[in-house]
């Protein structure tokens, strides 16, 4: 769905970006070490910034009064002017309505998007190689796994085939059970994971799945695609409790998310909330209403959900 609507644009010097960004945040790693240390070997904590992002892409155009245009192709802009940090230990939360551009932004983030970005995301300071790549965890919105496999089977595969030929087939079975336990799958582990035919484990648990497959490796950088879509809010804040968790190891964690509660929204360190490819908002979670209410925007009532307030905007509910 594409934002019709006139839409809150604020000038890119308004645009609240993270006043406290060279803070680091306190991480688990100054005092109890990692709960999955693949293999023994300790995180590498990267720090993602990304500055002034644009992506365009050429989409086929379309008929004027029934007119065919005469440019078979028109410049659509998907990305317009997005900046953000999110540093080792924090959890960074992407919003804004269907169509805002959040897995586009995600998708670049991770180094997948095809064509060419406009802008700067640096990896602790490096561009994306091989080795962020092999750091990074990536969750998609539609995972794929295969529905007759049990979840420690999924997980052992997942392991026997990505994790590195120096550890031995002992190592990496002891690093399924560690993400068993951390990802709280001990009662399923067993169960077989299902599909659209034949009833498996429970949405929540098949999320955690995913993201399990890709804790294998141990990322230092872990993005998401709309974790707890489709799951009810107490599941969802487990799902993101543990995301959490994983942030305060030491690891750098963005997810995307369509209409947290409040209680979800408190849980997010940074916030970048997104119009139509546009950013009306990047920086501390804390700080997004005393922001907006300096520039004349507060909700109808007391006691709004932070996100709802912010998705409104996003959606041209609000003017000044
Ligand atoms: N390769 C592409 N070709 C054409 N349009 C695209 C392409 N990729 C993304 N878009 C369009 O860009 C816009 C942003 O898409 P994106 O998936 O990033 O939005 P989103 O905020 O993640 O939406 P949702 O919450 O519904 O998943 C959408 O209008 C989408 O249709």
């Amino acid at each position: 769905m594409k934002n019709t609507t006139a839409h809150v644009k604020l000038p890119s010097s308004a645009t609240n970006t993270s006043r406290d960004d060279e803070t680091p945040f306190p991480t688990q790693n100054q005092s109890p070490p990692s709960q999955l240390p693949l293999a023994r070997e300790s995180l590498r904590p990267i720090t993602l910034r990304f500055e002034d992002l644009a992506y365009t892409i050429k989409s086929p155009s379309e008929e004027e009064n029934g007119l065919i245009s005469p440019k078979p192709y028109t410049d659509r802009i998907l990305l317009n002017g997005v900046s953000g940090v999110v540093r080792p230990g924090e959890l960074l939360a992407m919003l804004g309505p269907s169509g805002s551009g959040k897995t586009t932004l995600l998708t670049a983030l991770a180094g997948r998007l095809p064509g060419k970005i406009s802008g700067s995301i640096t990896y602790s300071g490096q561009p994306f190689t091989s080795s962020i790549k092999r750091k990074t965890g990536f969750v998609t919105q539609d995972d794929v796994l295969y529905q007759h496999l049990t979840v420690i089977e999924t997980l052992t595969y997942a392991a026997l085939l990505r994790l590195p030929k120096n550890l031995t087939h002992e190592e990496k079975i002891e690093q399924v059970e560690l993400i068993i336990t951390e990802l709280g799958l001990s009662n399923c582990r067993d169960s077989i994971v299902g599909g659209p035919l034949i009833r498996g484990v429970s949405g929540g648990e098949r999320k955690r799945v995913s993201i399990g497959q890709e804790m294998l490796v141990n990322p230092s950088l872990l993005l998401l695609d709309e974790p707890t879509s489709g799951l009810d809010s107490t599941t969802a804040l487990r799902i993101m409790s543990t995301l959490k968790a994983l942030a305060r190891e030491g690891r750098s964690v963005v997810t995307t998310i369509h209409q947290p509660s409040s209680r979800l929204y408190w849980m997010f360190d940074k916030v970048v909330v997104l119009s139509d490819g546009c950013p009306i908002y990047s920086g501390q979670t804390g700080q997004v209403m005393e922001y907006f209410s300096s520039i004349g925007h507060v909700p109808g009532f007391n006691f709004m959900n932070p996100a709802d307030f912010l998705l409104d905007l996003a959606n041209g509910n609000y003017r000044l």
